[in-house]
């Protein structure tokens, strides 16, 4: 529970800081952005905060300093608060409701919560996302996310390792889950988000339905397919509400909600997207290289795609049927390039407009985007695209209205400067004509007055407090001047006097009314254009939904052409064919070196878990991740880098490359190394790709090699699947494993060997390496020569001595361990039944297996 907040000892209550002091008890938790006037101020440990965070300066507003403050120009504050929700924080924003008259206290109330999740910046691209996560037992979890930028909310109930890849997928949102310990299954993905706990009963699904249904008005929310009682449920009405609470408002935007099917999409874990380096990694990601959207709606759009490739067939070949068409065309393509580079975010707009953060420039969006239909849309019906996008005729009312009513580039601000276009209105054209002929006027009546008082130097002017002013410098004051009996002092300068007269008192009454009118007129105007806007939301949403995806498709059909890409064809069965594959991002980064193809053949009833062998530095990884991502990329629906390539569909690619992340959180390497392997093991189906990369490195050469070959007689047989495996490895000892257990084959990478060194040749051929090289890399990598001498000597001293089978233990010793007794002891414990013995039972058996096993180490 947060303290309620007092002010400190000393620091007199007043009107002012009463208010303050409410608001601020209200939202105990943010920061209070406080508007007075043109700035919002911050007070006490806020302005602290902010003044430490935005390193801005820290005054006082009071002469004893006591009460801290700092302030934030208000048409600046956007990128203020930008940098404080990128912190953590959460900010009260509390604006003045009243004009100030200058005798009463301005009515303040807070109107927005803007929290990390919920910020809509107008930069696009940093756009928050709720996340809301609970646990329902043990093996299911209901999870859901909200997507405010676009209204797009989804749910679903699932096990633990979905759970973790939808968390994953969603890494740094604001996450809302129930009071209570944080699950420990989900801690480390969740504990660098800003997480807010609700009362568990704001996930209640029976409540959570019933406010549903009656917030979109509905009878049922199966249309949306969800039984009653789904538990997601529960948590989809705690994201909305949420939203909705935080906005003060109804978020009318979000209109639906879609179920998570995990059965629609390939499953891409937590550890995959890391290891596979979709996103982000050290150098570009596999977004970086297919990324060439022209809007932030295509690149939202591109990310989704890559998180989840598809599973329907059908739908795979629709997107690959569209790109087919477009590379056919290359004046299509690049006319949809052009149209696309003049639509703006608009499905961001329409959402800040909703959740009002938005402003007139998020109009001007909406009218640009609209602009660009009709081109877009000749571009699409001459390559036969046509239905691709709603037609641009349910846009032409509000598209023409938006044109003529909103500037160019309006102001972001009402009441700072135009919106609403000359010509638009008549009643306003009236009053700004009225504003801009008061300057005519003004300037005939200096004249007038410098004519009547023979002062060639009077001026007049404007200030804030004094109003319109007559100006007469000391040097113009005559001794006989008299001045015209009308004249008021106003206001006495070092250098001199101003005054007023009754005509202009009666002028600037004018021109304040008619500053005022415009003011109000353009109010009322840009409230009509932004409600006749809004009232097309559902239109609006799906043409900015549309014209992602048109933007993502005409983005990888551009990369396809630029790089040579080819359309991958699907096939029933659970093969894997790839001739003349290549690394997307390696391809592309390594620009001097010409990347070498290789292929990859694995059947689902014959050789399927490959060990691939061969140097340090050879290639190996990159041959394990250029076959991952080249099955996520198909399944994309996008063409890939290969001569050719028949695929059968994968549910799930499992990795297991490196470990980084989660040592932070007291895991050790080797730890890391087992809970990802122990994952694959647990989850792995028939249809899955399995990546392995040296298993077992980290611990000691025995146990890892244990381990490794272990794990491939279980991913072999064992687990009752037959998933596909690629499993690099340095223990030479496993390509032993051809020829002993069905579906297992050896690949290699070669090196040509030569009298100076090797050299890598990236080509991957059938058959086991016969040899590390090790030193050879070594030496590559500059290790001091007597190092290198050493490393060698010993290293002929190993492989003898293990020839002899002498001190050094052979891995054949090891391999025996994994021989017929061990199995059979295996056999027999695993054909037990514990709960139907009784303990004199159960004693005698481990006497039994414990002799076995004694046999079985000491033959
Ligand atoms: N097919 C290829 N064509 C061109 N260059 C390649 C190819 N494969 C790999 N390389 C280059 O070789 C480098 C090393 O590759 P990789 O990391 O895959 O080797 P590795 O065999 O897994 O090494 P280690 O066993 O040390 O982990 C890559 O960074 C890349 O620059």
């Amino acid at each position: 529970m947060l303290k309620s907040f007092t002010l400190p000892d000393g620091v007199k209550m007043t009107p002012m800081l009463e208010q303050f002091v409410r608001w601020k008890n209200e939202y105990p938790e943010a920061l209070l952005f406080f508007r007075m006037g043109d700035f919002y101020e911050l007070f006490f440990d806020d302005a602290r905060v902010a003044s430490e965070v935005l390193d801005i300066a820290l005054t006082a507003r009071d002469q004893g300093k006591k009460i801290p403050m700092a302030g934030i120009p208000h048409h600046a504050s956007e990128s203020y608060l930008g940098k404080l929700i990128k912190k953590g924080y959460h900010v009260a924003i509390c604006e003045q409701m009243t004009e100030p008259d200058g005798r009463s206290l301005v009515d303040r109330q807070v109107i927005r919560l803007v929290t990390p999740g919920t910020y809509l910046p107008e930069e696009t691209g940093n756009d928050g996302r709720l996340v809301a996560v609970r646990k329902l037992d043990r093996y299911r979890w209901a999870v859901g996310s909200l997507e405010p930028g676009t209204g797009f909310l989804e749910a679903g109930a699932m096990p633990l390792d979905e759970v973790r890849g939808f968390l994953s997928a969603y890494r740094g949102s604001e996450i809302l889950r129930p009071k209570g310990k944080i699950p420990e299954e989900i801690a480390f993905l969740i504990e660098s988000s800003p997480v807010v706990e609700l009362p568990v009963e704001d996930f209640d699904p029976a409540g959570g339905a019933r406010w549903l249904q009656h917030r979109w008005d509905l009878a049922s929310l199966q249309g949306f397919g969800f039984q009653d009682g789904a538990p997601e449920i529960g948590v989809a009405a705690a994201l909305l509400r949420y939203l909705e609470e935080t906005q003060f408002g109804a978020a009318r935007h979000v209109s639906g909600i879609a179920p998570v099917l995990s059965s629609r999409y390939l499953h891409l874990d937590v550890t995959t997207q890391r290891n596979l380096e979709l996103f982000d990694g050290d150098g570009p990601s596999l977004y970086d290289i297919l990324n060439r959207c022209k809007t932030a709606c295509g690149r939202r759009r591109l990310r989704e795609w890559i998180t989840r490739p598809l599973m329907d067939p059908g739908e795979i070949s629709r997107r690959l049927d569209v790109q087919e068409t477009l590379l056919n065309s290359s004046d299509g393509l690049n006319d949809l390039q052009d149209g696309l580079g003049h639509c703006k975010d608009i499905e961001r707009s329409l959402a800040r407009l909703h959740m009002r953060s938005g402003n007139p420039r998020d109009l001007a969006a909406i009218r640009d985007t609209l602009s660009a239909l009709p081109s877009i849309e000749v571009a699409l019906k001459d390559v036969g695209l046509s239905h691709l996008l709603p037609c641009s005729d349910d846009f032409r009312d509000i598209s023409d209205l938006l044109a003529g009513g909103i500037e160019d580039s309006p102001s972001r601000v009402l009441g700072n400067g135009k919106i609403v276009r000359d010509g638009f209105d008549d009643k306003l054209d009236e009053w700004r004509g009225f504003a801009e002929r008061g300057q005519e006027w003004l300037n005939d009546f200096t004249q007038r007055e410098r004519d009547r008082l023979s002062i060639p130097r009077l001026k007049t002017g404007y200030s804030r407090v004094f109003g319109y002013y007559l100006e007469i410098g000391k040097g113009s004051m005559r001794d006989d001047l008299e001045l015209p009996e009308d004249y008021r002092r106003r206001q006495t300068l070092v250098s001199a006097e101003r005054y007023t007269t009754s005509e202009l008192r009666d002028f600037e009454e004018r021109m304040s009314r008619s500053e005022e009118e415009v003011r109000k007129r353009e109010t009322e105007l840009y409230g009509m254009l932004l409600e006749r806007t809004l009232e097309k939301t559902e239109k609006l949403q799906s043409l900015g939904r549309a014209l992602g995806n048109l933007d993502v498709l005409v983005s990888l059909a551009e990369v396809s052409r630029e790089r040579g890409y080819i359309r991958p064809e699907f096939s029933d069965g659970g093969d894997i064919s790839i001739k003349g594959g290549r690394h997307p991002v390696v391809e592309a980064v390594q620009k001097e070196i010409p990347f070498v193809p290789n292929d990859v053949d694995m059947k689902m009833d014959g050789n399927r878990l490959a060990i691939v062998t061969g140097p340090n530095m050879a290639g190996k990884s990159t041959y394990l991740r250029m076959t991952a991502l080249l099955v996520i990329m198909a399944q994309m629906g996008t063409y890939i880098p290969a001569e050719s390539a028949e695929l059968g569909l994968c549910d799930r690619v499992f990795t297991r490359l490196g470990a980084r992340d989660e040592l932070a959180f007291g895991n050790s390497t080797f730890m890391v190394e087992m809970v990802e392997t122990a994952n694959i093991l647990h989850n792995v189906t028939d249809r899955s790709l399995v990546i392995l990369d040296e298993v077992g490195r980290g611990t000691s050469t025995y146990d890892g090699m244990s381990i490794a070959w272990a794990v491939l007689e279980y991913l072999q047989g064992a687990c009752g699947r037959c998933p596909k495996v690629l499993f690099a490895t340095h223990y030479h000892e496993l390509t032993a494993l051809e020829g002993r257990m069905p579906h297992v084959f050896n690949l290699r990478v070669e090196v040509e060997e030569r009298p100076d060194g090797v050299t890598f040749l990236h080509r991957v051929v059938p058959g086991p390496a016969d040899r590390s090289y090790g030193v050879e890399v070594a030496r590559l990598a500059g290790l001091p020569r007597v190092v290198l001498c050493r490393a060698q000597e010993l290293l002929e001293r190993f492989e003898k001595s293990s020839d002899d089978g002498a001190s050094v233990p052979g891995p054949s010793v090891q391999m025996e361990f994994f021989d017929l007794k061990g199995d059979a002891i295996i056999q027999e414990l695993a054909s037990l039944s514990p709960d139907d013995l009784t303990p004199i039972q159960a004693l005698e058996k481990v006497y039994e297996l414990h002799e076995e096993a004694r046999k079985a180490v000491k033959p």
